[in-house]
C-alpha cells in the first residue's frame, strides 16, 4: 500500500484538467504496456468535472482498449439522472465516436436484479470475478490501473459510509447498501479490498465545504470512522485537492 501524496491546484476547474491530463498519461502507458486499461469512475460533481475535462480531447484517449467500471451506484431505474452512469453518459460517453472496450454498469433497480439490491451487488461481483478472478480479494495483482473517487463531507467514499457494515467487508468484492444516510437509501458499492486492488487510487476533492473532512480523514487511520483514509493504491495514492479543500 502506498502513502498519500497530495496534489493541490488553485480551483476545481484547474483540478479537473490536471486529473484529466494525468489520466490520459496513465491509461496510455497501461495500454502500451499491457494492451488494456481498467479504470473505475466516480460520480459527484468532481467525477463529472473530470469527464467533461477529458471530453475536451476525447480522441487522445485509447477508448477501444479501455474498460470502464464504477465504484458505486445508486440503485435507481435505468436512465435516472441521479445514477452515476447516466451522468457519465451525459457528460461524455454518449459523445464518443469510438466505443470503449467495456462499459461495466452496476445494476439498475428496474433491470435484471428486479428490485433486489443484493442481487445487483452479486451480479457486479460476478462480472468483476470474470474479469479478474481471485486477484481482487487477495490483493496480489493490481486489477485496476486507476480508481477514481470523490469524498463526501462525512468522509465517505464510493458508498462506504462512516460506521456502516460495508466498511468492514473483506470477503466480498461488492456490497449492497440499504440504509444510505444520503438518498437514495439503496446503493451498490465496491468494498475496500476491491478499491485497494488498484495500481493508483485518486481521491478528488474540491471546495471549502470539504476542508474539515479532508483534515479529519488525513489525520485518521480508522477506515470505519473515516472511509476516505482507507483507500490506497498499490503503487500510488493521490489526493487531488483544490486550494479550498486543502486549507
Ligand atoms: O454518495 C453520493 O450520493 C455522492 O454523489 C457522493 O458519493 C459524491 O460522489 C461525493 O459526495 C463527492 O461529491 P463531489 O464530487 O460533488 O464533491
Amino acid at each position: 500500500m502506498s502513502d498519500v501524496e497530495r496534489r493541490v491546484r488553485p480551483d476545481k476547474a484547474t483540478l479537473a484538467n490536471a486529473v484529466a491530463e494525468r489520466f490520459l498519461a496513465v491509461v496510455t502507458e497501461a495500454v502500451e504496456k499491457r494492451g488494456v486499461a481498467h479504470v473505475v469512475l466516480t460520480g459527484g460533481s468532481m467525477g463529472t468535472a473530470f469527464l467533461e475535462a477529458l471530453g475536451r480531447s476525447p480522441n487522445e484517449v485509447p477508448w477501444a482498449s479501455l474498460h470502464l467500471w464504477w465504484g458505486d451506484e445508486r440503485f435507481l431505474p435505468e436512465g435516472d439522472g441521479e445514477r452515476n452512469v447516466t451522468q457519465a453518459r451525459n457528460a461524455l460517453l454518449d459523445n464518443l465516436t469510438v466505443a470503449p472496450a467495456g462499459v461495466h454498469v452496476m445494476a439498475a433497480s428496474d433491470g435484471a436484479a428486479a428490485g433486489d439490491v443484493a442481487a445487483g451487488a452479486s451480479a457486479y461481483a460476478a462480472e468483476l470475478d470474470e474479469a479478474f478472478g481471485d486477484a481482487l480479494l487477495q490483493g496480489e495483482v493490481p486489477a485496476f490501473d486507476v480508481v477514481m473517487l470523490g469524498m463526501g463531507p462525512d468522509t465517505h467514499v464510493a458508498s462506504l459510509f462512516p460506521g456502516h457494515e460495508q466498511t468492514r467487508a473483506h470477503a466480498v468484492s461488492v456490497a449492497s447498501v440499504t440504509n444510505s444516510p444520503k438518498p437514495p437509501p439503496e446503493r451498490i458499492t465496491m468494498t475496500f479490498p476491491t478499491l485497494n486492488s488498484a495500481r493508483e487510487v485518486w481521491l478528488m476533492v474540491a471546495g471549502e465545504d470539504k476542508r474539515d473532512a479532508v483534515r479529519a480523514a488525513s489525520g485518521s487511520d480508522d477506515r470505519v470512522a473515516h472511509p476516505a483514509c482507507g483507500v490506497h493504491g498499490q503503487v500510488a495514492t493521490v489526493w487531488w485537492l483544490d486550494e479550498a479543500a486543502a486549507g
